[in-house]
């Protein structure tokens, strides 16, 4: 479902136009389409459906609690990797049985948190990790149930640094030592082993790198369970990629059918994942032109929004379409940078795209910004943290306002010593020796 289309000239977010969304709450906004993430979420859920796979989705892609709570009322878990995200999902409502944790350095108060509310598993990455989890969980007279997150040591085919599943990559346990450790895991008293984990990397368009990496988990989940472990749960991790071009898009069936083969054979209770797959393609970042520049060499569409708003482009070379929300200029397209405010040359959001003439005050949509955009936001440049709406049919709803400049500015404290009783002109060295 491609929830933002052309309707009478003007792009759509569903039933709404993107100009009245500009309007009412000013640009840049991230807008987001409730439909659509249902859509990626019941589609997945279809292609899973005949292996009960819970599907636990990734917070760090899009931790708006109305996006959390649209998947939640679908169904879904919620994959977290800090306290802040874990109280982000019970506040969304995501019920505590259907919330796994992980990431590499969890502190004792996170694990103590996470412990409280009996979430389903924590992934552990590290034997340092489970002793202290062992601990943690042993003074609050509980046991915790974990599976081991091991690195397959396979390469997922992706920007260099968004892949996880290579041993020169931090996470999981290599694949050698993933015995050792399952079995210290399985001798500590507050430590119940369920299964194992795995997520081999972010925005996988090639699937062959899955069924090479669940076919290591499966011989590995064999040779635990012959040495005695009863392994009852495995975690197939996410990073299903999204069309970000127009012209690729995965398979969500060959996906499930890899699963099929190499993982549903074991019998076990099945997780997932996703975080840019459900969201991904769901949401547009809108901004407005400021002022066109034309030089010699290039054509720059400077814009109201920038790489504090998306840091995708500049961080990985990312490709996001881009968009004129009134359709149909009568000039042919020709090359443009589209580039933001902020004092960077890598501050831009598109290089020598094809874009018709635009003129100063025209909207343009910045496709596919519904995951790692906003989360991955910054106020760099003291500008306002984007604001993000949710459209649902013909309605929309602001679900973060733009902060106010008060808010962003008034975060700051001023020490003592630079009150403005005080001249500021004297070193604090010499004032303290007065
Ligand atoms: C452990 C883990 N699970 C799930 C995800 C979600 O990834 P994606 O948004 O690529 O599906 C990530 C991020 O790549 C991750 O690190
Ligand atoms: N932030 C990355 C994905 C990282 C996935 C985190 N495990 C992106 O925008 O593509």
């Amino acid at each position: 479902m491609d929830a933002f289309t052309y309707r009478d000239g003007q792009l759509h977010a569903e039933q709404v136009p993107l100009a009245r969304i500009a309007e009412d709450v000013g640009t840049p906004v991230f807008v987001y389409s409730a439909g659509a993430i249902e859509a990626q979420y019941d589609a997945l859920a279809a292609a899973l459906a005949d292996m009960k796979v819970g599907i636990c989705y990734a917070l760090k892609a899009n931790s708006n609690q109305a996006v959390i709570r649209t998947l939640a009322a679908r169904g879904a878990g919620a994959d977290v990797v800090s306290e802040g995200e874990l109280r982000r999902a019970l506040a969304a409502g995501v019920p505590p049985s259907k919330i796994v944790f992980a990431g590499v350095g969890k502190t004792a108060g996170e694990m103590r948190f996470a412990l409280e509310t009996g979430i389903h598993q924590f992934n552990l990455e590290s034997e340092p990790e489970l002793e202290l989890l062992n601990q943690v969980a042993a003074a609050l007279g509980v046991v915790a149930p974990v599976a081991v997150r091991f690195n397959p040591d396979v390469d997922a085919k992706t920007h260099a640094k968004i892949t996880t599943g290579k041993k020169e990559n931090k996470f999981g346990i290599e694949i050698e030592q993933a015995k050792a450790v399952y079995a210290r895991a399985a001798a500590m008293a507050n430590i119940d082993p369920v299964g194992v984990a795995m997520h081999i990397g972010s925005q996988l368009t090639d699937l062959e790198p899955y069924r090479a990496a669940y076919r290591r988990m499966a011989d590995l989940v064999r040779g635990l369970r012959a040495e005695g472990h009863d392994i009852r749960r495995v975690d197939l991790g996410g990073g299903i990629g999204i069309d970000y071009s127009g012209d690729h898009t995965v398979d969500l069936d060959a996906y499930a059918a890899i699963v099929r083969d190499e993982i549903a054979p074991l019998g076990a209770e099945l997780l997932c994942e996703p975080g840019r797959l459900l969201v991904g393609n769901a949401g547009v970042l809108l901004t407005r032109t400021v002022f066109v520049k034309q030089g010699t060499a290039k054509r720059f569409v400077i814009v109201d929004a920038a790489m504090n708003d998306l840091i995708r482009p500049t961080l990985y070379e990312a490709y996001h379409q881009i968009v004129p929300v009134a359709e149909g200029a009568s000039e042919s397209p020709h090359p443009a940078d589209i580039v933001g405010p902020i004092c960077e040359s890598g501050d831009y959001l598109g290089k020598d795209r094809p874009l018709p003439d635009v003129a100063e005050g025209a909207l343009l949509a910045i496709k596919s910004a519904g995951a790692y955009g906003a989360v991955m936001g910054s106020s760099y440049n003291t500008r306002l943290m984007t604001p993000e709406v949710l459209v649902r049919d013909g309605d929309y709803a602001v679900i973060r306002p733009r902060p106010s400049y008060e808010e962003l500015i008034g975060q700051d404290r001023m020490p003592d010593w630079l009150s403005p009783q005080q001249d500021a002109t004297t070193p604090v060295r010499a004032r303290g020796a007065a």
